[in-house]
């Protein structure tokens, strides 16, 4: 048998929290792959955050060498998929690197949107699906249902899908079984010139840049000169090897297998998820398909909390993005908050990673403004601009039209709380109702078209609250269409915050006014002086807050009190500073510039 007919390369689609870290541990196990005296809990979550938060954002991939019932060793390569939308483009291109992938589902909780989103990303890529229900040990376990759904998804029979518990080990091993029987091997020409698939890229302090290939056709080893087709740049392999998961050196990496390469690369930047590698003296004609740059989503301003820590968010920001492609920022001056920088990110999970990142691993606090999306401008003079900050948005009379994103959005819920939530969507989503699909029994899938900007913020917290936690959502970006949008501002102390500007739909302009002066003046804390919070459209005052006057001194509670205590107290403030900003003769908090993402918060 050839060496690629025993390769296996899959990936493992689940919704968060379904079980495929402890699959991939329970696989670990079976075949011996990690060394357990070093075997942390579990392995695939690497990152401090994600595993606080229990999901994971992307791990490395794994080689395990299984040997099958047939009595033949295969290499089984499994390549982690992030779990959500975010990082939908980089799920692609792991898919891509992939023959066939584990659909996996809990069985208590049934198919959930980011699921079934996945599966057609699987589908489309031509992966072989092999569909397994996980945790059939919890008493509760919805089997009958969760195969319906499954059926339902992707039409095979109940008698295709594989039934295990990740925990127990229970079908575990059938499984891997599975994947040796159906999913077929690598095809793909070792004589071929170099063709390798990109599907990540990590930096290493001391080595560089780590890219994760998925080798198409022919070979690559340390000393050959590779091209990177999207950016032409040239560079000299220094070593390549496999995942086992820590990294293993070896002679070649050829046509089928799944490694890793080592080339002197300072920058992520120069090796981009989806770019294909091939070889510098003897290149191929033509690039796998699908590579795009990833484009950032969303902008939001971050600032220092004082600024001599300009220079230290910047160096911060610079080393992010050494192992970080899609995040970009450019230098920002606001005049209510300073020297800062204007930051694109993928998504709300993503700024939230590198606002947390920045404060643990950099020990910076920083000023973070509520993020907003692109907006496209015609100016009168038929000039197109991309707006990535609400201060810079046109006045009225301006322009001639804006287009914001708009997205595809389904939601799988029970069918009971189907009338709420289109309801909810449409009226106050600004989202148009498409379609309703069967997705099981009793469940259904809505399918809406709806402004990218309204269901990013305050959006799946109220999905979740109208469908008792049930409800799961997922969306795919259309293209942009023409909105009627304005600027509001908003004046502290009637002078204007620019930082805390936002853009808003004209029939919302008055309502989601009002419950950002509202909430500002619940936010800012009290002063020696009445402060009011006016919002301002089209040149008009629209709303009006004020916070009231206040007498008390902070240390007047310590009065007596001993020492430390009011040392401390002081201490605390300073820190707090950091993180506070002072407008004109008024103080406001960080958590104020997030305003405009709290306003359903009391709904
Ligand atoms: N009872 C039971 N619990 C399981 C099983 N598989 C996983 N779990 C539990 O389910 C929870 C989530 O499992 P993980 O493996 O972390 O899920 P995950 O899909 O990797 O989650 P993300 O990393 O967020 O994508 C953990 O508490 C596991 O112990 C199973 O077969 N039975």
């Amino acid at each position: 048998m050839y060496k690629r007919d025993r390769i296996r390369n899959i990936s493992i689609i689940a919704h968060i929290d379904h079980g495929k870290t402890t699959l991939v541990d329970r696989f670990l196990d079976i075949t011996d792959t990690v060394d357990r005296r070093n075997k942390k809990d579990q392995f695939m979550d690497s990152m401090d955050i994600e595993r606080e938060r229990g999901i994971t954002i992307k791990s490395k991939p794994v080689k395990l060498n299984y040997l099958a019932d047939d009595g033949i060793t295969y290499e089984i390569n499994i390549i982690d998929t992030p779990g959500h939308v975010d990082f939908n483009y980089e799920v692609s291109r792991s898919l891509a690197a992939c023959e066939g992938a584990i659909l996996l589902v809990d069985a208590s909780q049934g198919v959930e949107a980011q699921t079934v989103g996945n599966t057609y990303l699987a589908i489309e890529n031509d992966l072989e699906l092999i569909p397994v229900l996980n945790k059939i040990d919890i008493p509760n376990a919805n089997i009958e249902e969760t195969l319906a759904e499954i059926v339902d998804l992707i039409g095979y029979s109940p008698e295709d899908c594989l039934q295990a518990s990740a925990k127990t080990g229970q079908g575990v091993k059938e499984i891997l079984e599975a994947v040796v029987k159906r999913v077929s091997p690598p095809s793909g020409m070792l004589e071929a010139p170099l063709k390798a698939l990109i599907f990540d890229a990590i930096y290493d302090k001391y080595r560089g840049v780590v890219i994760h290939v998925r080798i198409f056709e022919g070979s690559v080893k340390a000393g050959d000169r590779i091209q990177m087709m999207a950016s032409g740049e040239i560079f000299e392999v220094v070593e390549v090897g496999y995942f086992l998961p820590q990294m293993e050196i070896t002679d070649s990496l050829d046509a089928g297998e799944v490694g890793y390469i080592i080339a002197v690369i300072k920058d992520v930047s120069s090796a981009k998820i989806g770019d294909t590698v091939t070889s510098a003296n003897n290149p191929t004609d033509t690039a796998l398909p699908g590579y795009k740059e990833a484009k950032p989503m969303v902008y939001a301003g971050m600032f220092p909390g004082m600024p001599e820590y300009y220079d230290e968010l910047r160096k911060a920001l610079d080393k992010f993005k050494l192992n970080d492609a899609s995040l970009v920022f450019e230098p920002e001056n606001s005049p209510a908050l300073g020297f800062g920088f204007r930051v694109g990110f993928l998504g709300l999970l993503h700024m939230d990673v590198v606002r947390e990142r920045l404060e643990r691993e950099f020990e910076i606090a920083c000023i973070l403004t509520a993020p907003n999306v692109v907006y496209r401008v015609t100016l009168q003079n038929g000039e197109v601009a991309e707006i990535t900050n609400p201060a810079s948005f046109p006045e009225p009379g301006e322009f001639l039209r804006v287009e914001e994103p708009f997205v595809d959005l389904s939601i799988i819920t029970p069918s009971e709380y189907m009338g709420n939530l289109i309801g909810f969507i449409t009226s106050e989503k600004r989202g148009d109702f498409k379609a309703v699909e069967n997705a099981g029994k009793n469940r259904v899938v809505l399918r809406f078209e709806a402004p990218l900007s309204e269901i990013m913020f305050d959006f799946f917290d109220r999905m979740k609250a109208i469908s008792r936690g049930y409800a799961s959502m997922d969306y795919e970006i259309l293209g942009y269409r023409e909105s009627d949008l304005v600027k509001v501002t908003i004046l502290v102390n009637k002078e204007t915050v620019d930082s805390l500007s936002f853009i808003v739909h004209v029939d919302k302009e008055y309502s989601v006014a009002k419950k950002v002066v509202d909430k500002l003046s619940e936010l800012i804390p009290q002063h020696q002086f009445q402060i009011p919070i006016q919002a301002k459209s089209r040149g008009r005052i629209i709303a009006r807050s004020d916070i009231k006057a206040l007498r008390k001194d902070v240390l007047a509670k310590c009065y007596g009190g001993d020492v430390t205590r009011k040392m401390k107290l002081l201490e605390k403030q300073k820190e707090g500073k950091k993180r506070m900003r002072e407008i004109g003769q008024v103080t406001i908090p960080q958590n104020a510039f997030l305003a405009i993402l709290r306003i359903g918060e009391e709904e």
